[in-house]
């Protein structure tokens, strides 16, 4: 034995050791002693004693600090459902060798069961096999405790004589080389020959060091307990009860971030980690460290022990490492088994609805309902049965899943923490389902008491007449799903859009369930707001608009097209009355008599498009223009095309640039009026971006989407790709004029993960009417909405991109029109243009110089950079986009999905940021 073991051992005072039969040795051996099961002695009651088949009880673990260690121990005991009483804790004594007693001080309700202590023995046994050595470093704070001591037959111990493992203070550390798995496959030990052994099932693979194991006890286990004031948790009555999870410690750290076994390596070396103590292995230690993994991703010592609950969505999920280490057979096998064996389950009793832990046939209904919850997570949840609605423990409901199951206790009025004194099924709502009430039209003032049922059909408590359906309305759900409200079952895709699809591959019902990254993106009036909303869903979406939406869009865009040729022949009466007054001037001043052809000029249409303009115009006038389709297109189509052919309308159409109320986009429609007018007309992609009017009216719109991965050739990067395309986002596209006076809908947004802000560049020289009713610069207009959003304070602790949108139209605009025309950038002072020019001919190098569109921009970004770090004291990030090149605006959005990557790494880093080593990989680069 090397020197340092010995020194541990002479220390160490352990309850565990493993029967020698190696060769002959110098020195006494303990011996081992044969467990009588009658000798066990047992707290004066002992329950109903009920081990279900395969329980496995925790074992302390030797690198715990004594307090941690209790709390940590009985917790697991309560998650294993042991029969020891829940008020009670056991600890280990490894004071005394000689320690052969067992003591039981007296607390009424400390009793144990002597089946739990062999349960507990043998799960000693089952590690001590397993790691080739266990001891505990324990001692318990004055409190009842129970001392074991086993012996093993076992060749494994040469292990330890060679130097593979030993201890060293207190943690259990492996000299690289240490052959953990040495006999990963030797026969299972004779459980059946020792008298200590209970018909326990054990996992046919499990870790054994073992040829046949004599379960002798030298001394009879010492078992105490006592209450458990001193630990905190426990005086909490039954069905108040919060069940907290606890993870296991794992057996040994790593340093700075090493490997636990072999101790090398840095946090970016790639790891795969323990599902139940998290401990970290390189790819040389993994295999040693795990074990045949007959549970999955579990240290050998692990086995047994219910995992981490944070990496419950993690099982089956097998990292890159296990890849190259394992066969594709093996991997599989071992997935499964992380998956489905019984110790990797949720413990039902870690779901508490309605104040009620649940118990095993409670959680099965749960699970197998028509509608369960999905991904459930140990917690506290409420639930109503009658309407089937679902949230967390004082929060707004997440889901509606099926009524009526017996499961949990009756609601309470408290249960969502709703403050509004309207009640749903005797539970006070909260504010936002207050709100989603009040935009479906139900009548809530006077404090009502509702009963709503599955089907949403809701009446007053005590009425029998039924008032209406909350999720009638297709509104309503669009609201709720803003709001992130849930709607029922068959509307789990709440904006009524397709499933997102990766490639063309439709995204699996667990990913559905992923948590939804939500981004806000807001601007003011004519900012893009809506040009970036679909590009979104035509750059992410395989079908980005419904039949229904591409039908609607259509008649929009044929009213609009109507709307650019009013537009024209106001224009064009315009210009006929200019040309005829200049006509007249002439014809005065010429004194000629040419009065024939004086009424004609190159403006001039003939009686029949007169009248058909006159009619347009006044229908324009009125405005409603959308009232004449869709006959207008059928019974116009002739003319439209004659008018449009017309030399007139062509002449006009010239100055378009003089038309101050023809949209920029109307270039691309009207040159097509005569098409896009037709019956037969199928708006493009690209139509439906150019199109105005496209979005709801009231501005508020969303859509679900996953970035689709991009082909890359790059392995690493092609995985986290194919990992982001897993990931699902929405994007909520809201309006100056959708958020109301003061910005008064703002508070409903407080789950979004960021904000993104869009200004229009080219506002510097527009002016419009603002709020005050005053006419002002739309730039300052646009940078006060600025502020109030971002010192709003929903947003507090959100991140903000400044989307710098219509580059284009500023590259262009900046060289004509100075930057100084609006106040807020009265001091920008560029170069000479001639000189940049200049010098980007001398130097021949396109990086030389900056634009001056480009200088105007970063000029613009600094400014509101500086205005948003002085109101919020945050870093603004800030994007250049052209609204209606696909790919700006695909950085843009992509640029967002970084920063909430960031977002939420930022949140972890303090902990640890790899919990896969494929995230390790993933940040190293
Ligand atoms: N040239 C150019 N035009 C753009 C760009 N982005 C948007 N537009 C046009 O600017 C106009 C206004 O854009 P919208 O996307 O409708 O702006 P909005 O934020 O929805 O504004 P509201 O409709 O007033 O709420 C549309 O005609 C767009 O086609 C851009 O980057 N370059
Ligand atoms: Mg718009």
């Amino acid at each position: 034995m090397p020197p340092e073991a010995e020194e541990a051992e002479e220390g160490a005072q352990y309850s565990f050791a493993m029967e020698y039969k190696g060769p002959p040795v110098s020195y006494d051996l303990p011996k081992a002693v044969p467990i009588n099961v009658d000798r066990i002695p047992v707290a004066a009651v002992v329950g109903q004693v009920s081990i279900p088949d395969k329980l496995s009880l925790p074992v302390v673990q030797p690198v715990l600090a004594p307090g941690s260690l209790m709390k940590t121990f009985s917790k697991e005991l309560k998650a294993s459902q042991s029969t020891v009483s829940p008020t009670s804790v056991i600890a280990f004594d490894r004071r005394s060798e000689d320690d052969t007693t067992k003591e039981l001080e007296g607390s009424e309700s400390a009793t144990v069961s002597p089946a739990s202590v062999i349960g507990f023995e043998e799960r000693a046994e089952e590690r001590g096999a397993g790691c080739g050595a266990l001891s505990g470093e324990l001692s318990s704070s004055g409190g009842l405790e129970f001392s074991n001591g086993l012996n093993y037959g076992s060749g494994e111990l040469s292990d330890v004589n060679n130097g593979s493992w030993a201890w060293s203070g207190g943690a259990l550390t492996a000299p690289s080389g240490g052959k953990l798995n040495s006999d990963l496959n030797q026969p299972e030990p004779d459980w059946a020959s020792s008298e200590s052994v209970l018909s326990l099932d054990y996992p046919s693979s499990r870790v054994s060091s073992t040829k046949a194991v004599d379960c002798d006890v030298k001394r009879p286990a010492v078992v105490t307990f006592r209450d458990i004031e001193s630990d905190d948790d426990d005086g909490v009555e039954e069905d108040e009860a919060e069940v907290v999870p606890v993870k296991r410690e794992p057996q040994s750290k790593g340093k700075k971030k090493s490997c636990y076994r072999c101790l090398k390596g840095t946090r970016f070396t790639e790891k795969e980690v323990c599902i139940v103590c998290d401990a970290k292995y390189c790819s040389s230690c993994v295999l040693r460290a795990m074990g045949s993994m007959p549970e999955g991703r579990k240290c050998v010592t692990c086995i047994g022990f219910p995992i981490d609950e944070n990496k419950r969505g993690c099982l089956g999920k097998c990292s890159r490492m296990l890849k190259r280490l394992l066969n594709d057979l093996e991997v599989r096998q071992v997935m499964k088994a992380e998956k489905f064996c019984e110790a990797n389950q949720l413990p039902p009793n870690y779901i508490c609805v309605n104040g009620h832990p649940l118990c095993h046939e409670e959680l099965v209904v749960l699970q197998t309902c028509s509608n369960p919850p999905k991904k459930l997570k140990p917690g506290n949840y409420w639930y109503d049965k009658v309407s089937g609605l679902w949230g967390k423990e004082g929060q707004k409901p997440s889901k509606v899943i099926s009524p009526h199951l017996s499961v949990g206790g009756p609601i309470k009025a408290n249960a969502s923490n709703g403050n509004t004194q309207v009640f749903i099924n005797g539970r006070e709502i909260t504010k936002v389902e207050l709100r989603m009430l009040q935009l479906a039209g139900v009548q809530c003032a006077g404090n009502p008491h509702f009963w709503v049922n599955e089907d949403g059909s809701y009446q007053e408590e005590g009425q029998k007449n039924t008032k209406g359906y909350i999720w009638g309305k297709a509104g309503t759900k669009l609201v709720c799903a803003v709001l992130s409200l849930p709607v029922p079952s068959k509307s789990s895709n709440p904006c009524g859009e397709p499933l997102s699809y990766v490639g063309s591959r439709v995204v699996p019902d667990y990913i559905e369930q992923r948590i939804l990254q939500k981004i806000l993106l807001v601007g003011y009036n004519g900012s893009g707001t809506s040009t970036i909303f679909k590009q979104a869903k035509i750059l992410y979406k395989a079908i980005p608009f419904s039949e229904d939406e591409r039908e609607n869009i259509k008649f929009t865009i044929q009213s609009n097209v109507y709307g650019y040729l009013g537009i024209l022949l106001e224009g064009r009466e315009r210009f006929e009355e200019e040309s005829l007054a200049e006509i007249r001037n002439q014809c005065s001043s010429s004194q000629t008599d040419a009065r024939g052809n004086n009424d004609k000029t190159l403006y001039s249409i003939g009686p029949r498009l007169k009248a058909f303009s006159d009619w347009l115009l006044k229908i324009m006038v009125s405005g409603d223009l959308e009232a004449i389709f869709p006959a207008a297109t059928r019974e116009y189509a002739p003319l439209v095309e004659e008018l449009w052919n017309d030399s007139a309308i062509q002449a006009t159409f010239k100055r378009r640039s003089e038309l101050e109320m023809l949209p920029g986009v109307a270039t691309y429609f009207i040159g097509r009026a005569v098409d896009i007018l037709r019956v037969d007309y199928e708006p493009s992609d690209l139509d439906i971006l150019y199109a105005e009017g496209v979005t709801s009216s009231n501005g508020l719109a969303c859509v679900d989407f996953s970035f689709p991965p991009s082909a890359s050739e790059d392995n690493i990067n092609h995985n986290n790709d194919q990992q982001d395309s897993l990931l699902r986002y929405q994007l909520i596209r809201v309006n100056a004029r959708g958020l109301g006076e003061n910005c008064k809908w703002l508070e409903m947004f407080e789950d979004v993960g960021m904000v993104i802000f869009c200004v229009s560049l080219s506002d510097y020289d527009q002016f419009s009417v603002d709020g005050s009713g005053s006419f002002s610069n739309k730039m300052l207009q646009t940078r006060s909405f600025f502020e109030s959003i971002i010192t709003h304070p929903t947003f507090e602790h959100m991140d903000f991109l400044l989307i710098l949108n219509k580059f284009d139209v500023l590259e262009e605009k900046v060289e004509r029109v100075p930057l100084t025309h609006c106040d807020w950038f009265d001091d920008f002072h560029p170069v000479d243009s001639r000189h940049r020019s200049s010098s980007n001919n001398s130097s021949n190098n396109i990086n030389s110089s900056p634009s001056l569109g480009h200088l105007a921009a970063h000029y613009i970004a600094v400014k509101f950079k500086r205005l948003y770090s002085s109101l919020t004291g945050k870093k603004l990030y800030v994007s250049l986009v052209k609204g209606l090149q696909p790919n700006s605006v695909d950085a843009a959005l992509k640029y967002s999905r970084e920063i909430l990557k960031w977002d939420e790494e930022r949140g972890n880093f303090s902990f640890d940021y790899s919990v896969y080593s494929t995230e390790a990989s993933s940040y190293s680069h």
